[in-house]
Order: C-alpha cells, then structure tokens, then sequence
C-alpha cells in the first residue's frame, strides 16, 4: 500500500498552473494514484477563443488522460474548474468560488508562472511575485491547509556555480519591487531591468528567485516546501514514455533540428544537461506534499530537482542521441536534412548562422516568391536565432545543485512509494529516455503518425539529392567565374584538363592493345 497514494484520498487539492505542461502531468498521476482524492480545484483562465469548460474537456480528453479513465471514471466530477487571472486583484475569483476554496481546500500546488526569458519585468513580477504573495495570503485563511508546495526553478540561483537547498536573498527586497511596480513606467522600467536583474540572464529567473523570497517571508505559520526543478523534459515512464505537448526548453530545439531548420548551435558538448523528466518532478512534488503535511519539518524545506549530481549527460551526447534518433524515425516535411553541429565561439557560431541558416532561408523565400507564394522562412529563422541567443546562456554553462533534501526524502519513502512515486534519477538511461523524448515529439506534440515515416525517409533522401545537385551546380559557377577572371585558375583547369585526357588516351590505348 502506498502511504503517499493513501494520504491524498479524500483530500481537497487546489493546482494553480494545472493547465500547463507540469501542472497537468501532475494532475494526471494525482487522479491516477488517488482515484479516490476528494476534488482538484484548478484555478484557470479563458483562453484563445475557449471557455473554461472547454479547456478542461480538451485536457481530460487527451491522451495524456487516458489511463485516468479507466482507473477513475467519473474524472470529470472530481476536477473543479475556477475561473481566474492570476494577473487580477484576488485573482478574479467569484466570491462564491473563493468561500469554496478557503474553506475546503487541504493542499496548494503553486506550478502557474510565466515562463518567458524575454517576459516585461512588470508581468513577470505580477505572475512570478506578486500572485505568489496573493496566494499565500488566500492560504493563509484556509482552516484546513495542510501543505503550500510552491515550484520554483533550480536556475533562480544561476548567476551562483554551486547551488544549496537553501534561499538566497536578492539585492533588493520583493515588497519594494512589488511597490515600484505599481508607479514606473513602462520605459523607466525598461532602463533599470538590467540593474536589477544584474548576473541573472533574463526577468524569468530574476522573478522566479523574488517569489522564493516571497514564499519565505510571507510562510508565516504555514507549512511550505519549495521545489527546484531544472529544465523539465518529456516524460520518462509515466503515464507513459516521451509524453510532452509544449515547445519550451529542448523541445523546440529538438522540433527544429529534425525539421532541419537548425543547423549549428552554440553549446558546450561537454557541459552537463540538467535535463529532468516531467515524471520525476511530478512524483517528488506528490511526495514532498505528503511529507511536508505529515511530517510538518520545523522551516521551509528546498528540494532539488535535477539530474547533473546523481546522472549527468552533457550537451553532446544529447546532440549525437537526437540526431541519431532522426535518422531512424525522422519527421515529416523536413526543410533540410537533419544534421547540426556545436560551435564554441563567436565568429564561427556567425558564420554559420550566416551560411547555414540565413541564407538557405533567403533562397527559399527567394523561390516560394518566384513561384508566387508568401516568403515566410527568414521571418522563421529570425525567431530561431533570437530564441538560440536567448537558450546559449543555459548550454554553455554547468552548476552543481546539492540534492542533501532529495536524498533524505528518499531514503523515507517505504519500497512501495520508492516504487509509485519514484524520482530517483540514477535508474534513469539517458540514450532510451533521449529517443523515446525525440519520438514523443513526433508523436505528441506534432501530432506525427508513425505510418508516415517511409514517406519522411523518401522525402530526406529527395533532399540529399536536391543538396548534391545544389552544391554541384554552385561549384561549376563558382568555377567558371574564377576561370574568367584568373589566370592561375587556366592554368589548373588547363592542367586538369590535359591531364584527364591523357590518362584517359592511355587507359583507351591500353585495353586496344590488349584486345
Ligand atoms: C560533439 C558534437 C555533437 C554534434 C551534435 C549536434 C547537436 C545538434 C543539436 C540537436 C538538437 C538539440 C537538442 C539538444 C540541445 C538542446 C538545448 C536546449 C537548451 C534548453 C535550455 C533551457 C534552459 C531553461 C532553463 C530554465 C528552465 C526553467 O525554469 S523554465 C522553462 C523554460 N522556459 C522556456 O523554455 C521558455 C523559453 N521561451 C521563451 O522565452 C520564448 O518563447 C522566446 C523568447 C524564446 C521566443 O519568443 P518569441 O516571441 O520569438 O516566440 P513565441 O511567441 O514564444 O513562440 C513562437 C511560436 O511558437 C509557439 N509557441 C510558443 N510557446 C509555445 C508552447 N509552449 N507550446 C506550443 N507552442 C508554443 C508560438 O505560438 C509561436 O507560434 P506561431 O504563433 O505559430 O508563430
Ligand atoms: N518547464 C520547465 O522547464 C521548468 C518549469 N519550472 C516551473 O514549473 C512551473 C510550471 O511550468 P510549466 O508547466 O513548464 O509552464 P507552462 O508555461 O506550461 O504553464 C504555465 C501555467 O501557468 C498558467 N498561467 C500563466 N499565467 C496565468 C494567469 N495570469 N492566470 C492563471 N494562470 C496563468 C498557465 O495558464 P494558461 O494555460 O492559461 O496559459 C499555465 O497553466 C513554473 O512555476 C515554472 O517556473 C521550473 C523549472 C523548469
């Protein structure tokens, strides 16, 4: 019997970001184990022309689902959709949704935040701060609250190497950033970003360490955990392998390489990818609700996530694994051959942008505009070179995060839970995991029917061809002009010539002889 399992029956469970890429694999495994849990209030917003019934219908209808439904039919009466904007005063929550949540809700998963490396500080400090704030305060007045599991990111603390479970306070207080929020402009705000953020890359990690501040301030007698988790990847076994539907992270640059669109890429081969699976975030989340609740530790509590202390991958075996994997199942409609390469530093990593993704995408748009159709592959590239510039920071670096929480919680766990809920990384074979994430891709996200895949081949190798008669054709011009214009160039060519020819009239000689 599983304790964790057990503990979450009968409970009353309130996800924020639950229709996001985590949140949902965390509801997943929550109805999954728990079939007999009271209620998951999801705190969701209309979105892109869907109510909110809508949304939750297409979620519970989706694959991902499917093995819910068997174990727990009645799924749709469990998941209690609240209309809300995290981006709003009290959220936007009716008062009648909010009495519901204030007085039965037991547990918080805190998962909603803005994801954006490019993000206005402004939304980012409401998203990842201020709601933080908000929704400690909503718990706060809940009678029943066992658990706040707030998830932050292992990169709050990027601008340090090595990196403990513990909170690092920011230069500048949340409150005061919070305040000036409220009263500077957008461009006075623009100006003193970088300041503000100072060694950190982006608003994203700067506001995600804010909101750990926040969460430590603001814990007053609640019982709060924090979790770390470092890039989250497709899934490694549940609810089954190479599960994902967003194009964050490494995923879109796995979908850009297999397209072919991305050819060379700035990254260290040889810094560890902390890459970790959905799944395991998801499981220690569970499992680190269940402890904090039961076991009520004395201050808030940090878990890391991550993969690079326990079963470190570099950057380059990731590459090579991806690459590889496309040669046996390769996507369908690819612009280009799959085939990348690292570059290490500047002039060559321009280079190739200029030569491998520049001007293929200007040829192109230069024939669909021959051909009377809409240029629309610089525009592409454009956005995947500003994506690369934003990503280079996180694959040209390694950290250590101490695991010393993880590890203790482990060894807490009874076999059976070890088991259900299990985010040991070291069972983890990164070659199996890295093939079944690049099948997910083709699978899940871009919706990829397997039967395609001779077609995709075919469709590879009438690009090869295109490739050789391109290159081909390039050096014959390439040629021609140089004869026209230098004399050594005759001259080579000359030689060449009379060489050919003379090798050819002995070789004709010969067999005439021997005839
Ligand atoms: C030794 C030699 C070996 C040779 C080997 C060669 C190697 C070859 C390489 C092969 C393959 C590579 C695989 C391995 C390398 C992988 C490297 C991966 C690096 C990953 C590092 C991540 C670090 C993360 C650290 C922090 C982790 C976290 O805590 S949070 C989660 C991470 N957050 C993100 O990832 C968000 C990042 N994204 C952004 O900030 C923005 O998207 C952007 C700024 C990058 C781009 O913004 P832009 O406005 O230009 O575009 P946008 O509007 O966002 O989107 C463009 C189109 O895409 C659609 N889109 C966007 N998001 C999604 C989504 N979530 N789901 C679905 N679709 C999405 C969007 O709608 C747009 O579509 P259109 O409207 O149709 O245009
Ligand atoms: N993915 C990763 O690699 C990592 C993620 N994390 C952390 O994990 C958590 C989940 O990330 P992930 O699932 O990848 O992110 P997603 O971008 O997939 O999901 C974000 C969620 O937040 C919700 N949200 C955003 N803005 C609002 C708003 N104004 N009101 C209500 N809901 C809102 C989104 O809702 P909607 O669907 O309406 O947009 C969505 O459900 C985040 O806290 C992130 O910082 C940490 C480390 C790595």
């Amino acid at each position: 019997m599983s304790m964790i399992a057990d503990f979450y029956g009968g409970k009353s469970i309130l996800i924020t970001g639950a229709t996001g890429f985590l949140g949902k694999v965390l509801m997943e495994k929550l109805f999954r184990t728990s079939p007999d849990l009271r209620v998951i209030y999801i705190l969701v917003r209309p979105k892109a022309g869907q109510t909110l019934q809508q949304r939750v219908f297409q979620i519970l209808n989706s694959k991902l689902f499917e093995k819910v439904k068997e174990v727990c039919p009645n799924v749709h009466e469990k998941i209690r959709a609240i209309s809300a904007d995290l981006n709003q005063n009290d959220f936007a929550i009716s008062m009648q949704d909010m009495q519901e949540l204030l007085s039965y809700t037991d547990i918080i998963f805190h998962c909603a935040a803005t994801v954006r490396f490019d993000d206005h500080l402004r939304h980012a400090v409401q998203l990842n701060v201020t709601a933080t704030q908000q929704l400690l305060l909503m718990a706060s007045q809940m009678p029943n609250l066992e658990a706040f599991i707030h998830i932050s990111t292992a990169f709050s603390n990027c601008n340090l190497k090595h990196i403990d479970e513990v909170i690092y306070p920011c230069p500048v207080e949340p409150k005061k950033i919070i305040d000036s929020m409220e009263w500077l402009d957008d461009a006075i705000i623009d100006e003193i970003t970088p300041k503000l953020i100072g060694d950190r890359p982006n608003t994203y990690t700067y506001t995600k360490a804010l909101g750990e501040m926040v969460v430590q301030q603001e814990s007053g007698k609640l019982n709060i955990a924090i979790i770390r988790p470092s890039i989250v990847g497709a899934t490694w076994q549940e609810p089954f392998p190479g599960w994902v539907d967003n194009i964050n992270g490494p995923t879109g640059l796995i979908v850009a390489a297999g397209k072919g669109f991305l050819r060379s890429i700035r990254a260290t081969p040889m810094a560890v990818a902390d890459l970790i699976p959905a799944d395991i975030v998801v499981n220690l989340t569970l499992a680190v609700g269940w402890y904090t609740a039961v076991h009520r530790p004395k201050s808030t509590l940090i878990y890391h996530c991550t993969s690079g202390n326990l079963n470190p991958c570099n950057w380059g075996k990731m590459g090579i694994q991806v690459l590889a994997t496309f040669e046996k199942i390769p996507l369908e409609r690819a612009f280009r051959r799959p085939k990348a390469d690292f570059t290490t530093n500047n002039v060559t990593t321009q280079y190739w942008n200029a030569v491998s993704h520049r001007a293929p995408a200007i040829i192109y748009d230069f024939y669909l505009r021959l051909t009377g159709r809409k240029p629309r592959m610089t525009k592409l590239m454009n956005r995947l070179l500003r994506t690369l510039s934003m990503l280079e920071y996180f694959i040209n670096r390694s950290w250590e995060w101490s695991t010393y929480n993880t590890e203790m919680l482990m060894s807490k766990l009874s076999p059976e839970d070890q088991r259900v809920f299990n985010f040991d990384v070291r069972q983890l074979n990164w070659l199996e995991y890295i093939e079944n994430y690049v099948l997910g891709v083709k699978k899940y996200l871009l919706k990829e029917d397997m039967a395609g895949i001779p077609e995709a081949k075919q469709h590879l190798k009438r690009l090869r061809n295109i490739h050789y008669l391109f290159n081909t054709a390039l050096f014959l011009i390439a040629w021609r002009l140089l004869i026209a214009r230098s004399q050594v160039a005759r001259n080579v060519w000359f030689f060449i010539v009379s060489f050919c020819y003379k090798f050819l009239s002995y070789f004709r000689a010969s067999s005439t002889l021997k005839v």
